[in-house]
This record gives structure tokens, sequence and C-alpha cells, in this order.
């Protein structure tokens, strides 16, 4: 599949730092660095700026991920993952972190602290209808298969 072209702004507190970037040929996420030093503490989450703000085609979407090491390290996720971007989005891409591990976790400006992926986006319309078709299914969810 041909890449997608994504515009990149820097923003004046961003201006040193790296563009996002994939770590290896085969990396599905292009990693992106925080443009600020702060402390989460545990159960404490924050916005944190990226110093970018991108413009993503119409038809796609970039979803904000965590990275792995820092979660199974640290217990540091994005709390909305996967983060959307919208592609009408002009503002500061924000990685919205959440400490849930059991000490106090450090992000150092420069530091890679998110992924970003770009993806196509399915759009629908809502038709609406007075009775749903009968499924073995049904309204059974949750578990209802078993554990
Ligand atoms: O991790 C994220 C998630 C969202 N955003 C920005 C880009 C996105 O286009 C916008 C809105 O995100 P979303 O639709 O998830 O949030 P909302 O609470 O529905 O806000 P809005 O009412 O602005 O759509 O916020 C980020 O920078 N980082
Ligand atoms: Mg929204």
């Amino acid at each position: 599949m041909e890449p997608i072209r994504i515009l990149f702004k820097r923003l004046p507190h961003g201006a040193d730092l790296p563009v996002p970037a994939y770590a290896t040929e085969g990396a599905a996420g292009m990693d992106i660095v925080a443009a600020e030093d702060l402390t989460l503490s545990p159960g404490e989450r924050a916005a944190v700026a990226s110093g970018f703000a991108i413009a993503i085609p119409p038809g796609f979407e970039v979803q904000v991920r965590p990275r792995s090491g820092l979660a199974l390290k640290h217990g540091i996720t994005c709390l909305n993952t996967p983060g959307t971007i919208d592609s009408d989005y002009r503002g500061e891409v924000k990685v919205i972190l959440a400490n849930l591990g059991q000490e106090d976790f450090a992000v150092g400006r420069g530091e890679r602290i998110a992924q970003l992926v770009p993806a196509a986006v399915q759009k629908a319309v809502i038709e609406t209808v007075a009775e749903l078709d009968a499924t073995v299914r049904g309204a059974g969810g949750f578990g209802s298969t078993g554990r």
C-alpha cells in the first residue's frame, strides 16, 4: 500500500524535536516524543505536548497508541487508546498519558512517549428501523458464550 502524505507543522516549543519516525523498516507506528518535562504520580493523567500539528488527508485518521515498553515496565499508557486525530484537526497533537503504575514516572522532553498509526476511516450512514433482524446471539453479550 502506498504511504499517505501527512503534512507536519512544528510548533515553536517543538522546534528542536525530531519528526515522527518509524524506528525500524517494518514498524507500524511512528514514534513521537514529549515536548515538555513532567512527572506523573500514580493514578495521575496529563495531556502531554508533542510540539507539532498535522493535517491528515480526508478519509484517514491517525491513531495515538501507547508504547508497550512504557506500559509493561512503568504502567504508562495512553488513557484514551487508541487516541483519534481527526483529519480536520489543526491543533497540537497531545498524548493523554496515564500512570497506572505504583511509582512516580518522569517524562523527559524528547523522550518517546507514544506512536502514531494512520488508518483509513470507514464512514457510515445511520438508517433508522422499527425492528432489527433476529440472530442466534440475540441480546447475549459480555461473556454470554462463556469465559
Ligand atoms: O489522543 C488524542 C486524542 C485527540 N486529540 C485531538 C485531535 C482530535 O481530532 C481532537 C478531538 O479528539 P476526540 O474526538 O477524541 O475528543 P472529543 O472529546 O470528542 O473532543 P471534540 O469534541 O473536540 O471532538 O483532539 C489529540 O491531540 N490526542
Ligand atoms: Mg470528538
